[in-house]
C-alpha cells in the first residue's frame, strides 16, 4: 500500500511550527507515523528542498506546485506513486495502519477516484483519505484556476465515495485517527489522550 504522509504546512496557529516534529509524549509525530506504516510504501511530502532537510534518511518527495497547500501535496504523492494512495496529514499523531487499510481496501473494491470518510454530521475528512491518479486532472484544472480548496477537486469528479467513520470503530473504537493538531491545547490534549494509551499499542480510551 501506498501512504504520502504531507508536512508542508506552515503551522500559522502553532506560531509557526513544523507540525510533524512536534512531540507527543516524547517521540515526534512524522516518528509515531512512520513507526505505524512501518510495513507499506511510505513517502514524506515536502513543501521544498529546505524542509526536505529534516527528514534525512526518510524517503521525500518535494511539490512540484508552490502555494497551493495540501492539493499541492496530494498532487505530488500521486506523481510520485502513479497509483492509489492513501495520504496522511502530519497532524495526526494516532492513525492507526489498520483503518489506512481499510479505507484503502474499500477504495478499491470501488475503484473510487477519491474516498473520503464522513462523519454523521457529513463533515469530510479529506485528509486521511484516498486517492487515485485519476484525480490529478482535477487537481491541475484547480492549479489553473488558482483554486486552493482541497474538496473542490473531490467535488467535480463524479467517481467519489464516501465512507462512514463510524464503521471504523471496529478497528479504532474511539476514532483517534481523526484526532488532529492545530494549536497549543490541542498538543496539550495529544499529550494527555497519548498517556491514556497502553504502550502495548491498545487503545484503552
Ligand atoms: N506537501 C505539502 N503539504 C502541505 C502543504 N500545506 C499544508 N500541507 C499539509 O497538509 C496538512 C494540513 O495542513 P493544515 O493544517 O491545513 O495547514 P498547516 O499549514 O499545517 O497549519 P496552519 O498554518 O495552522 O493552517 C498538514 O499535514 C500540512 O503539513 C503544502 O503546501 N505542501
Amino acid at each position: 500500500m501506498n501512504v504520502a504522509i504531507l508536512v508542508g504546512g506552515r503551522g500559522r496557529r502553532l506560531g509557526g511550527a513544523e507540525k510533524s516534529q512536534i512531540r507527543i509524549c516524547g517521540k515526534k509525530i512524522i516518528e509515531r507515523l512512520i513507526e505505524e506504516f512501518a510495513e507499506f510504501e511510505t513517502v514524506i511530502v515536502c513543501r521544498d528542498e529546505g524542509q526536505k532537510r529534516l527528514f534525512e534518511g526518510h524517503r521525500c518527495v518535494v511539490d512540484s506546485v508552490r502555494n497551493f497547500g495540501p492539493l499541492a501535496g496530494i498532487h505530488s504523492a500521486l506523481s510520485y506513486f502513479s497509483s492509489r494512495t492513501a495520504v496522511v496529514a502530519c497532524d495526526m499523531p494516532f492513525v492507526k495502519a489498520k483503518v489506512l487499510e481499510k479505507l484503502y481496501a474499500e477504495a478499491e473494491k470501488c475503484d473510487a477516484d477519491a474516498l473520503l470518510p464522513v462523519w454523521s454530521d457529513g463533515r469530510l475528512e479529506p485528509l486521511l483519505a484516498v486517492y487515485s491518479p485519476k484525480i490529478l486532472l482535477e487537481i491541475e484544472r484547480s492549479f489553473e484556476k488558482n483554486e486552493r480548496k482541497i474538496l473542490a477537486p473531490v467535488f467535480r469528479s463524479n467517481n467519489v465515495a464516501l465512507y462512514d467513520i463510524e464503521c471504523l470503530r471496529k478497528i479504532d473504537k474511539n476514532l483517534l485517527s481523526f484526532f488532529n493538531v492545530n494549536t497549543r491545547e490541542d498538543v496539550e490534549r495529544a499529550e494527555k489522550l497519548c498517556l491514556s494509551i497502553d504502550l502495548g499499542g491498545k487503545s484503552q480510551i
